[in-house]
């Protein structure tokens, strides 16, 4: 038993195409907002949350590694990497005249990822950035006298019984987003319904201030142990310019010796470090459009 789930809702996100992928069961509560998804893990009022973390063109969701790094005290147990379709949707009211619309509405991610698109085919249109696409969805489908569209996926457009008049308007094919699945603990969960693709260890690190080369120390600190990095990353202390954490994710499990040797050695050159999880990753390969 897996526990109670929440995710970054509504129904119809590209998120809750992620928990689907990754658990069974109907009883799966959404949040408006990722802080409030985060919230209600440290609150007990669920035992799992889902929320994205990185797109690959638009890069990291930076809502999500501040809130892991400043205010709440989660753990990664789990990782899933979902195919991004973004969609041009409409009521049903507005499927012929879909080219005059005046304003979309959906998440600045998912419109970051269809400029191209929006400069070449809606010029004119304006955005209103919403919550999640699921939101902008369902804001869509509560304004049928209104010439507006939403940008999402095949799961909302079901959701809310609005038309697809544009397929596929993200402007390169390559288009994933990885989602963190994140618990009070650093625990290991039963996973019912996805084979795992490998394991990752994530870290936090914060240098110490002026050190020359203390940057090139940490690296070569996994580097000599051959322990393989598939991200580094930065992000503002919020304490003033030029001071950072780096967010590192390591290729393999928290293991008795590779990973607590090299930590200590960060340790010795002055730097904090904080274990963000030691998890298994998934991969969906093809989605199917289920609402459950
Ligand atoms: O709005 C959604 O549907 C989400 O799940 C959020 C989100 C994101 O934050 O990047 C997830 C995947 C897509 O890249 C666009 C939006």
């Amino acid at each position: 038993m897996t526990g109670r789930i929440g995710y970054l809702g509504p129904k119809g996100t590209f998120t809750k195409m992620a928990v689907d992928a990754l658990f069974n069961g109907e009883d799966k509560q959404s949040f408006k907002t990722i802080p409030e998804c985060m919230d209600a893990i440290v609150n007990n009022q669920i035992d799992i949350g889902v929320v994205p973390l990185e797109n690959a063109i638009e890069g990291s969701v930076n809502m999500t590694i501040d809130y892991l790094i400043h205010d709440q005290a989660l753990k990664i147990v789990g990782e899933v990497v979902v195919p991004i379709r973004q969609h041009l949707m409409v009521h049903p009211s507005n499927v012929e005249n879909w080219r005059e619309m005046i304003t979309i509405y959906s998440h600045p991610h998912a419109v970051a990822q269809c400029h191209h698109f929006l400069q070449k085919e809606l010029k004119e249109v304006g955005i209103e950035y919403t919550t999640s696409t699921g939101a902008g969805a369902e804001f869509v489908s509560q304004h049928p006298d209104r010439n507006i569209g939403s940008i999402g996926n095949e799961l909302a457009a079901k959701e809310y019984g609005l038309n697809i008049v544009k397929e596929d308007i993200h402007d390169f094919q390559n288009n994933h987003t990885r989602f963190v699945v994140l618990h009070r603990e650093n625990k290991e969960l039963q996973w019912e319904k996805l084979d795992e693709e490998g394991h990752k260890t994530s870290l936090i690190i914060t240098l110490p201030t002026d050190q020359a080369g203390t940057l090139h120390q940490v690296l070569s600190a996994f580097a000599w142990r051959k322990l393989n990095l598939s991200k580094i990353e930065s992000r503002p202390m919020k304490t003033g310019l030029g001071n950072y954490y780096f967010l590192i994710d390591i290729q393999q499990k928290l293991d008795d010796v590779l990973i607590p040797g090299a930590i200590a050695e960060l340790e010795t050159l002055g730097c904090s470090v904080e274990l963000l999880g030691s998890y298994p990753y998934f991969q969906v390969n093809g989605l199917s459009v289920s609402s459950k």
